[in-house]
């Protein structure tokens, strides 16, 4: 079984739009090799008209020979497609700002203007044999109107997927959905989603996208992008494996996450947020004594997804003041003690006696725990 959606991973392209990010041509070559080592299946690298670093490093990275399509990303300008072919990708991103505020901040064209302008870097782009989308960007603040005027365009001129790309990260989920549903009625090319996470909704907004017919999402590594980035790979690979779990697990090599977010944590000089899905520090600790109780029963009390299945494993505090008796009668047994129902109370009230003034360590449980038969 396999997912109907695909992921492009954009850390390279957008990612290097992050404000702490400078990748060296090295850094690029490494990330681009840890995203084919999880699967992604797209890599995205900067427009190869940016700068001369950006048109040598997308070609080094389009030689590489990943698994994983390289492709690129780029304004509606001829030239700029033409340095797209030059380096050598198999697929380029084509945009055009729809919205009445960046029509007129960005580049002052019409929708008539914009789709007499898509023709010429459209078809030029898909003679090249390049795999070809047309996005219209900041898509939720457009008229729907404009958007279907584009993208009916860009379906005549035989583009291979339109994107949908919420710029600003102002679309609620349910908007998502309701405008994928009616592009999807539209358009019969494959429907990409780009999303920014500004109000924190990139996760659930692609999941939407997915949920109404787009075949492809934008990710980047720990969602780097402009300002707070875009959907991160490891919550959107969260949200779809506590869905679809084999089919997740077999398309991607998960244990390799916690090491790519790792890499472009330690590139672009970040520290991974204790609460990053999956791979944060506390994603898989369990404290409250209720919950240890029922974690020791059965793991999937409190876990959707299992640390395993990423290469990780579970951490069990049962030396705080809020553990239980259950806890406690656990770590005995592993130590080989059993307690009557009496004392393992006493023996519980007096660890939470001595995690009033600080957590215990596990020593100083196993301590507590082998004084008390003692005595
Ligand atoms: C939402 C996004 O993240 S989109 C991706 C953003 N990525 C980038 O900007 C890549 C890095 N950018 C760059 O290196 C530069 O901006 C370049 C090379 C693309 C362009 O540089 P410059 O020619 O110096 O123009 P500058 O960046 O100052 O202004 C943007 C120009 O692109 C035009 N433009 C903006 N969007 C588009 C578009 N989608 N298609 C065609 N032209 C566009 C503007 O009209 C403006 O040109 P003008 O001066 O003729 O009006
Ligand atoms: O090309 C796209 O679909 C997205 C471009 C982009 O980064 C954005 O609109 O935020
Ligand atoms: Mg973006």
């Amino acid at each position: 079984m396999k997912p109907t959606w695909r992921i492009i991973d954009t850390t390279l392209r957008e990612g290097e739009q992050f404000a702490k990010a400078a990748f060296r041509t090295e850094d690029k070559l490494e990330i681009a090799r840890a995203l084919d080592a999880f699967g992604a299946d797209y890599v995205e690298v900067t427009s190869p008209a940016a700068s001369p670093q950006s048109q040598r490093d997308a070609a080094q990275v389009a030689k590489l020979g990943l698994g994983a399509r390289v492709i690129t990303h780029a304004r509606c300008v001829v030239d700029d497609v033409q340095a797209g072919i030059d380096s050598g990708v198999r697929g380029i991103g084509l945009l055009f700002a729809t919205s009445r505020i960046l029509r007129e901040s960005s580049h002052g064209k019409s929708i008539q203007q914009i789709v007499d302008a898509m023709g010429p870097p459209i078809e030029l782009a898909l003679r090249a044999g390049l795999e070809v989308r047309f996005s219209a960007e900041d898509t939720f603040r457009t008229g729907e109107q404009d958007l279907l005027a584009v993208y009916a365009a860009a379906q005549r001129l035989g583009v291979h997927r339109v994107g949908l790309a919420d710029t600003v990260g102002i679309a609620t989920p349910r908007q998502v959905y309701a405008l994928v549903r009616e592009i999807r009625r539209t358009v019969t090319c494959d429907i990409g989603f780009h999303g920014h996470n500004d109000t924190f909704c990139a996760v659930g907004n692609a999941y939407e996208a997915i949920s109404a017919g787009a075949t492809h999402v934008d990710v980047s590594v720990l969602g780097v992008g402009e300002r707070v980035g875009i959907t991160p790979l490891g919550a959107f690979i969260a949200r779809m494996y506590s869905l679809e779990p084999q089919a997740v697990a077999e398309r991607y090599r998960l244990g390799q996450l916690r090491e790519l977010e790792r890499l472009v944590a330690r590139v672009c000089g970040v520290e991974i947020p204790f609460n990053t899905p999956v791979t944060g520090e506390t994603a898989y600790s369990h404290k409250a004594g209720m919950h240890l109780k029922a974690m020791m029963e059965n793991p999937g009390s409190y876990e959707i997804i299992p640390p395993e299945a990423f290469g990780l494993t579970r951490k069990l505090i049962i030396g705080s003041r809020l553990t239980g008796r259950h806890a406690i009668a656990y770590r005995a047994r592993e130590m080989g003690m059993t307690f009557g129902e009496g004392e393992l109370k006493a023996v519980t009230r007096r660890i939470k006696e001595l995690a009033d003034k600080g957590e215990l360590s596990e020593e100083q449980i196993d301590q507590v725990l082998r004084g008390w038969v003692i005595a």
